[in-house]
Order: structure tokens, then sequence, then C-alpha cells
């Protein structure tokens, strides 16, 4: 049973799936301090979060049975993100569902500003009838500066062309192409600084972002912008926009999110006629968050119940496309890992993994990653997984090589996992899917082999010598070791070999010492798959 702990307010219809899954059993304990979510992580295999939890490096060292943070949300700026990639803690987010809903967040505030609602209706409340105050802007025939073209600053643009509004949009990733088809005009920040009427900004908060509004774009900027901010607090100098105000060259703020959220009562922002605040509401709809609790949902079970899953903050993305091709080579590529690492009897110091047929055209890192997985898997065991095992061979001085090619060998695709040690022996496992017939080993070191990578394996390097197998079976038969198939390796006739056995049950670590007593015998791992 999978239990996962819900430690801020996430919608119910939205964990419903988790509630309902019969492998889960899910607890919810909001307002947490530190210690105390410390104190009782051990027990989770899972915590979902919105933005209140601070999921800190002394949470996730004291989540020894965490597999997965999940966040209700996009901003992962609360969580531990390096934390969590080395004690390979998957993290992952609900980057669509509220989108749509911070996007209109972002329009109310823009009209809202652009017609002074708030202190209208504090003034009409308070009892004053005031109409000569709040004389506001259409929004027709203005510029809008958008910072940020990704999920929703592409959705504020549309509809503010639907409001006559004419678009600068400065992204790093915004194309002249995809800006036409957008109807945008692809603009810098300066640009947009010095010319636009209203300026909103859609960007993660990262070091570059920081303060990407500040004193020198105040100095050059178009007297009476307007300016949003409903996506990270820090993003416009908050100090330089309150002197920008003070001094006319802004018009006004509408602000949801702070450089420190809650903000102090004493906070400029809370007391400025001309700035006007939410308590970060940008993605506080029902529909919102039903869709991040449920998209969040679904994906802590594939996590748990070890299926494929996207959208992990600490994994690169993967296109769709891309992951179906992908993903009926993972728990091959994983095994062959696997079965080298079992094989080779030094410390490994490189992987060298070549992937030879029609997946030589795609970005194979996630594949990478099961083999690396499978090889690290051998001596490190759950603690490995694929969110960090490349963290985890760079770490440990392990050069993870990847090759690409072609030509197959006439499989649609083959899988070549070579360990170097580090006096130069090298152990070399191939294998492939096979139309009809599934995993299969096809090559082990420099001998061609055709076994389904399954149960346990005995695999002996032997000279090839009348009379050696049948000793080995008697031997085996003996020692009560049922084999259920056997093969025979060779090159030449005489020469080195290798018999690769699977069996029913592990075998004893006297039984493989004995078997490397029988004459022209040289080596007997078992290996477990
Ligand atoms: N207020 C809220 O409640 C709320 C809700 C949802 C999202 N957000 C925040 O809104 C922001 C945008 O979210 P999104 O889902 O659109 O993200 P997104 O990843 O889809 O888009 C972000 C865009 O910013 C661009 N970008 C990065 N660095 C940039 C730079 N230096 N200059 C210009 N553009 C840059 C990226 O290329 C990307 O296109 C995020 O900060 C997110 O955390 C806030
Ligand atoms: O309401 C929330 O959980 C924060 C939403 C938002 O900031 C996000 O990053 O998704």
């Amino acid at each position: 049973m999978f239990k996962v702990l819900v430690s801020d307010p996430i919608s119910d219809l939205g964990i419903q799936q988790l509630m309902d899954a019969p492998d889960v059993l899910v607890e919810k304990k909001t307002g947490l301090a530190e210690d105390e979510l410390a104190a009782i992580i051990g027990e989770y295999d899972a915590l979902l979060v919105r933005s209140q939890t601070r999921v800190t490096e002394k949470i996730l060292a004291a989540g020894t049975n965490l597999k997965v943070v999940g966040r209700a949300g996009v901003g992962v700026d609360n969580i531990d993100l390096e934390a969590a990639t080395q004690r390979g803690i998957i993290v992952i987010n609900a980057p669509d569902g509220n989108t749509i809903t911070t996007c209109e967040h972002t329009f109310a505030m823009m009209m809202a500003l652009a017609r002074h609602i708030p202190q209208a209706y504090a003034k009409t409340v308070g009892g004053v009838w005031d109409r000569k105050s709040f004389l506001g802007v259409e929004l027709r025939n203005k510029t809008l500066g958008v910072m940020g073209m990704g999920r929703i600053g592409s959705e504020v643009a549309k509809r503010a062309k639907a409001f006559g509004m004419n678009i600068l949009a400065f992204d790093p990733f915004l194309t002249q192409d995809r800006a036409e088809k957008m109807e945008v005009k692809l603009a810098s920040v300066d640009d947009i600084v010095r010319n636009a009427d209203f300026m909103t900004v859609h960007t993660p908060l990262t070091p570059e972002t920081r303060h990407m509004i500040s004193r020198p774009q105040f100095e050059v900027m178009k007297k009476g912008m307007r300016i949003i901010n409903c996506a990270r607090g820090g993003i416009i100098d908050e100090v330089a926009l309150v002197e920008a105000i003070d001094e006319g060259i802004v018009a006004g703020a509408a602000f949801d999110v702070f450089e420190s959220e809650p903000p102090q009562l004493d906070h400029p922002f809370l007391s400025h006629p001309k700035i006007i605040v939410t308590p970060h509401l940008g993605a506080s709809t029902v529909e919102a968050q039903e869709n991040v609790a449920i998209d969040v949902s679904e994906e802590v079970l594939h996590i748990l119940r070890n299926e494929p899953f996207k959208n992990a903050v600490n994994m690169p993305p993967v296109a769709a496309s891309v992951m179906s091709r992908l993903q009926p080579y993972f728990s091959i590529g994983e095994k062959l890992g696997s079965f080298a690492a079992q094989s080779a009897n030094q410390a490994v110091s490189e992987i060298h993994i070549d992937v030879a047929g029609d997946l030589s055209d795609i970005d194979i890192l996630p594949l990478t990653r099961y083999i690396v997985k499978g090889v690290l898997g051998h001596h490190l065991g759950s603690e490995v997984n694929i969110v960090n095992c490349m963290h985890l061979a760079k770490s440990r001085d392990i050069n993870v090589v990847v090759t690409k090619a072609s030509k197959s060998k006439g499989f649609t695709n083959l899988l070549t996992v070579t360990l170097k040690t580090q006096n130069h022996e090298e152990t070399l496992v191939a294998g492939t899917l096979l139309n009809g017939y599934g995993e299969r080993i096809v090559q082990i070191d420099k001998f061609p082999v055709d076994m389904a990578p399954e149960g346990h394996v005995i695999l002996i390097s032997h000279n090839d010598k009348p009379g050696i197998i049948g000793r080995v079976g008697t031997l085996l038969g003996e020692n009560d070791v049922n084999i259920a198939s056997m093969q025979v390796g060779r090159k030449i006739i005489g020469g080195a070999a290798i018999m690769i056995l699977t069996v029913d049950k592990a075998v004893q670590k006297e039984v493989l010492s004995q078997l490397t007593t029988l004459p022209e015998l040289n080596r007997a791992i078992e290996i477990t798959l």
C-alpha cells in the first residue's frame, strides 16, 4: 500500500482518483511546520503540495521512502529540486491545468488597473460617491508588452488582440515565424519598455529574469506605463517600481505575486493608491484547482506504480511521439545494463551505450537513463532511479558515452551496452525486441546468443571441450537446481565458450564455487534479472 501525504489544501475532486485507488492511502495534514513535516515524512511514498509547503532539503532527507513530490500547479520554487534529484525523488508539476485561469486573472488585473475598480469599489462602499478620481483608459489601440510567451503569455496575447490591442512580445524562444502566426510583433525588453502602454510579465523567476524590470528600465520607460505581474514576485523590482510610480513614470501596477509571500503589513504595495494587489490568486479557480490536482494525482499514481509518466521537472521533457517509440525498449535496456553490471567483475569506469536502428534518429536520453539505472542498480539498489542515475554516475566518475548508428545487423533496433573497467576490461551485452518473441539478449561479449532476459541465469565461461555440459548438468542436478534452458556459444571449435543456463531458483554461492572447480571451467556467476 502506497502512502500519500497531502500537505496543502488541494481540491478533493482532483485527488479523488488517488483516494479511490485500492493500492493508495491518502492522508491530509496541512499547515505543518518544517520540523513537523520532517518528523512524519518518512512514512510516505508521495507528497502532494501547492505553494505553501516548502519542500526543503531537510524534509527530502527525512523522506526515506519518498518517491515523488507532486506540485499541484506550475512553479516549483517551493521545492529544493537539486536535493530531490540527488535523492532520486521525482518532482512533477501540472503545467497546463491553470494556464487559462491565470491568463484570465491577468486580464482581470489589467482591466481593474485601467478602470481603478478596486479603488472605486472601496470608496463607493465607504459611502463616497466619487466619479472624478477614477478616470480610466481604454485597452483598444493600446500597446501591450508581453514578456514571456509561454503558455500563459501566449493566451494573454491572444485575448489582448480581441480587445484591439497591439502586442509587442519578448521571449528568448519566440521565433519570427511563430510571432507572425500569433500576430504579435517580436520585440526586445527595451522596445517594450520604451513603447508599450501596458506591460505584463509571464516568465519564470530565474537569475536572468530577477529584476528584469528595474531602475535602468524605469529610466527609459514610456510615461504612463501600467504594469501587471501575475507570474512571480521579483521579476519586477518592487522598490524601483514604487519609486517610478511616485516619480510619475508608471501610472499604476497590478500585482498578484510578491518577492516575499505573504508580504509584510508595511509593504509599500499594500498602501499605495496606484497599486492594486491580490494574494497570489492567479490559479485560484475551481476549474484550475481541479485540473492541476487531477493532472498531478494521475502522474503520482503512474510513478508509484512504476508506469511511464511525463511532466517530471527534474528530468528533461520528452515529446510524446519520441516517448512512444522509446518506451518499448526501456525494460530491455534496463535489463541489459543490469546483466552487464552483474557480469563485469571490476569497478566500472565507462558505460558505453550503442543504439543501432531506427531509434538512432531521435533523442534517446530517456532510454540511456534506463540503461544507466540498470548498470548502477546492481550495486546501489533502490537508491538509484531514472531521475538520479546520471547524477550518481557522474558523482562516481563513471563516464556515460552514447553512440548511434542506423545499421543494426538485421534487427529493428539493437542496443549494445559495453562496460569498461579501469584496467581496460570490457563486458558487452546486446539485446533487442524481436517481433512476436519480445525481449532477447542476442550477444554476450563476442558470442552470439538468443535468450529471454528473465529470472535466474547462470553464466559460465569455459573452454569448448567434450563432456563439460554433462558435468555442469550433473552438478546442478545433484544440488537440486533445475535447468529451464541452456545455450552454448563459441567462436571456434575448442576455443573459449560461454554457457547460459536459466534456472528455476536462485543458486547458492557454494554451488557456483563448486562449478568453478570443474575442469575446463573458468568462471561461473549468477545473474538475476
Ligand atoms: N499567479 C499565479 O498563481 C500563477 C499561476 C500559474 C503560473 N504562474 C507563473 O506564471 C509564469 C508563466 O507560467 P507559464 O505556465 O506560462 O510558463 P511557461 O514555461 O509556459 O512560459 C514561460 C516563458 O518564459 C520564457 N522566458 C524564460 N526566460 C525569459 C526571459 N529572460 N525573458 C523573456 N522570456 C523568458 C520562456 O521561454 C517561456 O516561454 C511562471 O512564473 C509561473 O510560475 C503564476
Ligand atoms: O495557487 C497556487 O498553488 C500557485 C499557483 C501558481 O503560482 C503556479 O505556479 O502554478
